[in-house]
């Protein structure tokens, strides 16, 4: 078992985010949980990373027990996340920001060359190592998305959770996040993906699930997903 949780839920005053979600994503594939507006999607990852904690349920990684942990112990555990708005610091280049993800690193005098070399292959795979002298706020918005996710990978995660990668992003650089998706699951990563574009989300997935009102309303590859009733109803509201 890899990333699972158990009767999940979270409130927030009187709007229920998530309302009993239990859900067991696959190890080793490229999972993928979609759902309309507000059906509590962003919540479930800010549970699961530890960004907020849950009001009662279970999230476990690998049979760990990581309900209600700080970020930087689930972050240590194997879970690495990006963020729907992108978390990049403007005004440090776009190596620096890939410097600032090493693990208990951050500090200048720290770096080693090792980390440096590591960074900016990630910056190479990723596409913009040109940008690595680069401040992130003179890149563009998917240029910044592929700068926080070289941040994310500098953890070497072996689960990526992904806040809607497409979002914002143009088609050509929709293509590459899609391709290196795949590549970097064939390496052996583990990836689950919130995202509101169904093209990118059924020619990736290996494994998809449906929220409608912060629980699972279906599961299942992209082939049954797209015919299930349920799930047209959740979005088309029939
Ligand atoms: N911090 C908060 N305070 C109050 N309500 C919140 C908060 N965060 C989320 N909600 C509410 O919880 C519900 C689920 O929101 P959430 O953002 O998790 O959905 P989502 O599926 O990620 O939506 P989207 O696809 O639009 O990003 C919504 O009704 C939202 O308004």
């Amino acid at each position: 078992m890899s990333l699972a949780t158990h009767e999940l839920r979270k409130a927030f005053g009187g709007v229920t985010a998530l309302d009993g979600a239990t859900v067991d994503f696959h190890p080793g594939k490229v999972n993928a949980l979609i759902g309309p507006n507000g059906s509590g999607k962003t919540t479930y990852f800010n549970c699961v990373t530890g960004m907020i904690k849950p009001d009662s349920g279970r999230v476990t990684y690998k049979d760990r027990d990581l309900t209600g942990k700080a970020p930087h112990r689930i972050a240590r555990a194997g879970l690495g996340r990006t963020f729907q708005l992108c978390r990049t610091f403007p005004r440090m280049t776009a190596l620096e920001n890939v410097l600032a993800a090493v693990p208990h690193g951050g500090l200048r005098s720290f770096r080693t060359r090792s980390d440096i070399e590591r960074a900016m292959s990630w910056l190479t795979r990723l596409g913009i190592e040109h940008l690595a002298r680069s401040e992130a706020r003179d890149m563009s918005w998917g240029q910044q998305k592929l700068l926080e996710l070289a941040g994310v990978l500098m953890a070497e995660p072996e689960t990526v959770l992904l806040d809607e990668p497409a979002g914002g992003v143009n088609p050509a650089l929709l293509d590459r996040i899609g391709t290196l998706i795949r590549e970097l699951n064939a390496e052996g990563r583990t990836f689950v993906i919130v995202e509101h574009n169904m093209d990118l989300v059924m020619s990736i997935s290996d494994h998809i699930v449906v929220f409608d009102r912060g629980r699972p309303i279906a599961e299942g590859p992209p082939s049954v997903i797209r015919s299930d009733e349920r799930v047209l109803g959740a979005y088309l509201g029939v």
